[in-house]
Formats: structure tokens, C-alpha cells, sequence
């Protein structure tokens, strides 16, 4: 009897292994064809079913659309799972398609972390999109909110100093990491802009490195977050989304990923809970402060909260098609990318610039020059919006290293009607990359373009840089970002010589949707005059 139903068992495993291996067959089969008698077929390498070209993904997309480039020429295409997106490499070939005001496409697995329905940069929801943007344009984008981070910048920088004194790194003879200072110093700076909220991160991270002579941490609302642990979560943003973005769903599981995507979706979800707590304590401020006591500060937090209430303080920075209140989940979402961008995206683009500008002597004598003649010689003043206004030339550096080395290297989007580029016509809803990096460094637009050469921007107009993006999806932080790069240029190479500890070393970064500087080892010492 056992024997019988065995050998019935074993017949129907047969069968039912027979089906699956039809069904597979026949899926390649069709995904095979399907490949190629495709419309429009570009140049690129063999996808396989499921996975795409994934598998020849090694972790950097900017060296990848290089690669590619190389060998496939300016347009290619590429599957990144069952998506064909197609790669643009050229100037002339994305002045149409950055105009799309759409990004990201279903099915990256955005979903997952929950920044696919909320927020700006990976929303694909259009119309939160373009609401969200219209409100930065009346507040991060304009002159009034970006002069604030001057003040800001200069008094936490003192603090920076002062602690920098005490831990015996001014005399040009100790290693510091500049990148987790800086990382810090932006965290408290943005903490402040955004939310006038203080964590006190730098006190922190010095008490952390010298745990025999502590400094007492200041009395803060917000004492109960542990900052190195949020900081962390924040310095990791990117790198969760980069996960989801380049995996295949069905294999974010599969062993040798798992642990990753586990260790990214908690790192998400502290990230999440730190800033929902930031919010309910705001929004506990706002239930116990007049109208009055809010208008006062103006931080984007209490607007985004107010917006659309009995207590809104932001002049109606809404339009007439939102009469709600934002969203937690919007202002968590929006909070997290402005957060995110103003401090990783800044203090890595500062690290990258402090190491060009180390390797080049004569650009630090130029940005020296420029700041005595702007800004004096007393090395403590006070630095206003109109002198940053006057640094021509230190703009030109920022410029410069956002050209040499691209921190976004490769953006998105997607078409939003149909579109011919190079003879090619593409359907609307095509998935396009655009190699920002190509365009940064193509002898057709640049002199010398592997060359460091800032001052080729004080007289080249721009027309084809992309360090912020381009069209209606372009960075609203660009201003700020600008502003406070100059002041912090400004407060370090007024007062400090700035040594790479290794020279001849690459500087350390890793392609995480941005170029993310992990480590910057320098000495700082007081200039001599
Ligand atoms: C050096 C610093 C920065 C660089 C190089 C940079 C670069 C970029 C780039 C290339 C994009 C994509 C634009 C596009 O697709 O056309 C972007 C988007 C964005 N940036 Fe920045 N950014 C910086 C700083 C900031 C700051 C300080 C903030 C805000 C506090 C910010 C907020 C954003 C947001 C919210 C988006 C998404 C916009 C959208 O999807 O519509 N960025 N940034």
C-alpha cells in the first residue's frame, strides 16, 4: 500500500516537474523573442530573462555607464531587471527628455522603503510631485530662507573650532577623519535650518572620540535621540535606496542579499521613527504656542506642518487645488530627502572639494587671494550674504569639482510624450539614464575636461553642466547648496592650511545614488599669517 502511493507520488512529481520545466522553456522562449523583434533595438549587452543585465552590476553606476560607453557607444540600452531603460551619453541627446517632470518607473522596488508615494525625489505620484516642488520654490529655493544658513553656518562652526581646540587638532600634527566632522557639522546646521531644533551631534561625536574628558551635552528637546545612531541612519539613505533600486525584487531575499536588505530596511525604519519623533514634539510645540510665537521662526518644519491649518504661518505657500493639511508621511518623506541632501550630499561634495583643492596649489593661493580681498584679513568676522555674493572665483571651484568629479553621476527619467533622439523614435513612458559624467567630461563641451581647471568657469557659459540636474526636476537645494559651500570655504581656508594625510591616495567614496565620501583623513593647522 505505502509502496503504491510512493510510486503514485513520485509519477506526479514527474509530471508537475515536466510542467514547470515547459513553462520556463516557454517563458525564454517568448522573452527571447520578444527581445529581438523589439522596436527600436540599440546596442547593449544580452539581457537574461528575469534579472536583465543586473548580474553584470558590480555596485557603481557612474563606472558602469562609463564602461558601457566604451564599449556600445553614445546610446545603448540596458534591463535593469525586466525594464528596458535606455542610456544617454551625449549633450544634445537630453536637452528634450530632461524636461520630463517623471523619474522613476514601477517597478524598482521602491515600494519596499516606502519613498515611492511620498516625498519628491522618488515619488511617482506626479501631482504630490509638482505640489511639493511649488512649496520649495517659496521656501528652501528663495534668497530670504537661503541667507539663514549663513548665520547658522558661521556660530556652529565656532563650535566646531572650539572642540577642534580641545581635542588638540589645530597645531597641524593629529589625523582627523574630515568627512564624519563635517557629516556632523551639516547634521546641526540642517537640523537648525529645517526644523530650529538642536542635537548637538558635533559635542557628541567629540565626546565619543575622547570618552576620558567628555564636554557636557547642552539640555535639548531632543536628548532622547541618540545622534551618531540617526546620523548613521541618514548617511545610509542613499544606500538603502540604491539596494532596492538596482535588485531584482524576487532575489532581495535570496542568500548572500538577505542580510543587506534586512540591515537596509531597519536602517529606513530608525530612520523614519527619529524623524517622526522630531515631528511630534514640533507638533506638540504647535498645539501650545499662539500664532504669534510661531511666526517668529520659520523653520520648514513648523510651515509644513501649519500649511493648510487654523495656525498656518506660511502665508499660503499652497495653491488652490490643496486644501489639506501635508501628510505625516509627506512631511516625513520631504523632511528625510531635504535632511539627507543638505547634509550627505554637501559634506561629501566639501570633503571632495577640500581634496581637489589640496592637490592644487595654486588654487588655494587664488581662493586665499579672493577671500582677502572680499572678506579681510581679520580671520573672525562676520561673513554676510553680500560678500558670498562677491566670491566669484570660489564659485568657479565649486563648479569645477561638481564638473570633474559628478556626485549624482547618472539621473532618470522618463519620457512624457514620444520622442526621437539620434534617429531613434521612443514611445511615451520609456526609461531613460542619463550619464551626467559623460556629459561632464566630453572634449566636445570641455577644454582639457580631465583637467582641474576652475577658472574656466569664470568666463565658459554652463549650458551643458548638469551638477544639479536640469528642467523641472532640477535640485531645489541649489541655492542653499551654493551658499553654503561658499561659507564654508570661506571659514575653513581663511584661517586653516588643510593637509592630505596621503597625498597621492584616490579619495574614498562609494556610488550610492550619489558619490558618497566615507573617509577623508587630513591635519589642520592655523595659517601663519
Ligand atoms: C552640493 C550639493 C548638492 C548637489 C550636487 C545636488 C544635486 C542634485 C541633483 C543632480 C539632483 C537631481 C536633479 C535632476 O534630476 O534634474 C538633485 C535633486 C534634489 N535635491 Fe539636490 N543637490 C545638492 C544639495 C541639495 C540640498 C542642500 C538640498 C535641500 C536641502 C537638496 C534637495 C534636493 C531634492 C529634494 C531633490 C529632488 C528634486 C526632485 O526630485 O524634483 N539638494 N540634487
Amino acid at each position: 500500500m505505502v509502496s503504491n502511493n510512493l510510486y503514485f507520488l513520485i509519477d506526479n512529481l514527474q509530471d508537475i516537474f515536466l510542467v514547470i520545466g515547459a513553462l520556463i522553456i516557454s517563458y525564454i522562449i517568448y522573452f527571447y523573442i520578444s527581445y529581438f523583434t523589439r522596436s527600436n533595438p540599440l546596442p547593449g549587452p544580452l539581457p537574461l530573462p528575469i534579472v536583465g543585465n543586473l548580474l553584470v552590476y558590480s555596485g557603481d553606476a557612474g563606472k558602469l555607464a562609463q564602461e558601457l560607453r566604451k564599449k556600445y557607444g553614445d546610446i545603448y540600452e540596458i534591463y535593469l531587471g525586466s525594464t528596458r531603460t535606455v542610456w544617454l551619453n551625449r549633450a544634445d541627446m537630453v536637452d528634450e527628455i530632461m524636461l520630463s517632470n517623471n523619474r522613476i518607473a514601477e517597478n524598482f522596488n521602491l515600494d519596499e522603503v516606502g519613498v515611492s508615494d511620498k516625498g519628491v525625489l522618488f515619488n511617482r505620484n506626479l501631482d504630490d510631485v509638482m505640489y511639493h516642488r511649488k512649496i520649495f520654490d517659496k521656501t528652501i529655493l528663495t534668497p530670504q530662507f537661503v541667507k539663514n544658513i549663513i548665520p547658522i553656518t558661521q556660530s556652529l562652526f565656532k563650535e566646531l573650532e572650539s572642540l577642534w581646540k580641545d581635542y588638540g587638532c589645530l597645531e597641524g600634527d593629529k589625523e582627523i577623519d574630515f568627512c564624519l566632522w563635517m557629516e556632523r557639522l551639516g547634521f546641526e546646521c540642517m537640523l537648525k535650518l529645517l526644523t530650529n531644533f538642536r542635537a548637538y551631534a558635533l559635542i557628541n561625536y567629540y565626546n565619543f572620540l575622547n570618552p576620558k574628558q567628555k564636554v557636557t551635552v547642552p539640555e535639548s528637546p531632543l536628548s532622547s535621540v541618540v545622534t551618531e545612531g540617526f546620523i548613521k541612519n541618514i548617511h545610509n539613505y542613499f544606500p538603502i535606496v540604491h539596494h532596492f533600486f538596482f535588485s531584482v525584487k524576487s532575489l532581495l531575499r535570496a542568500p548572500g542579499k538577505r542580510k543587506n536588505t534586512n540591515y537596509f530596511l531597519k536602517e529606513k525604519y530608525s530612520l523614519d521613527s527619529n524623524i517622526m519623533n522630531i515631528i511630534k514634539l514640533r507638533k506638540s510645540q504647535i498645539e501650545n504656542s499662539s500664532i504669534d510665537e510661531l511666526r517668529e521662526n520659520q523653520d520648514l518644519l513648523t510651515q509644513f506642518i501649519t500649511m493648510n491649518t487654523e495656525k498656518d504661518i506660511t502665508k499660503g505657500i499652497t495653491d488652490d487645488f490643496h486644501s489639506e493639511p501635508m501628510s505625516d508621511g509627506n512631511i516625513r518623506q520631504n523632511l528625510v530627502e531635504e535632511l539627507n541632501s543638505g547634509i550627505v550630499t554637501s559634506s561629501s561634495f566639501l570633503c571632495h572639494m577640500i581634496y581637489f583643492v589640496a592637490r592644487h596649489p595654486k588654487v588655494l593661493q587664488q581662493i586665499q587671494e579672493e577671500l582677502a580681498n572680499v572678506i579681510g584679513t581679520n580671520e573672525d568676522s562676520e561673513i554676510t550674504f553680500e560678500d558670498l555674493n562677491k566670491l566669484k572665483y570660489c564659485r568657479a571651484v565649486i563648479t569645477e569639482v561638481g564638473r570633474l568629479h559628478t556626485f549624482v553621476p547618472i539621473n532618470a527619467r522618463i519620457s512624457s510624450k514620444p520622442v526621437v533622439i539620434d534617429s531613434y523614435k521612443f514611445p511615451v513612458n520609456q526609461h531613460f539614464i542619463i550619464n551626467a559624467t559623460a556629459i561632464h567630461l566630453d572634449p566636445k563641451n570641455w577644454n582639457n575636461p580631465e583637467e582641474f581647471n576652475p577658472s574656466r568657469f569664470l568666463s565658459n557659459d554652463k549650458n551643458t553642466l548638469m551638477m544639479f540636474g536640469r528642467g523641472l526636476r532640477s535640485c531645489p537645494g541649489r541655492n542653499l547648496a551654493m551658499t553654503q559651500l561658499k561659507i564654508l570655504m570661506a571659514l575653513i581656508y581663511r584661517k586653516y592650511d588643510i593637509e592630505l594625510v596621503d597625498p597621492t591616495a584616490p579619495i574614498k567614496y562609494k556610488y550610492a545614488i550619489i558619490s558618497l565620501c566615507y573617509e577623508l583623513k587630513v591635519r589642520i593647522k592655523l595659517r601663519k599669517n
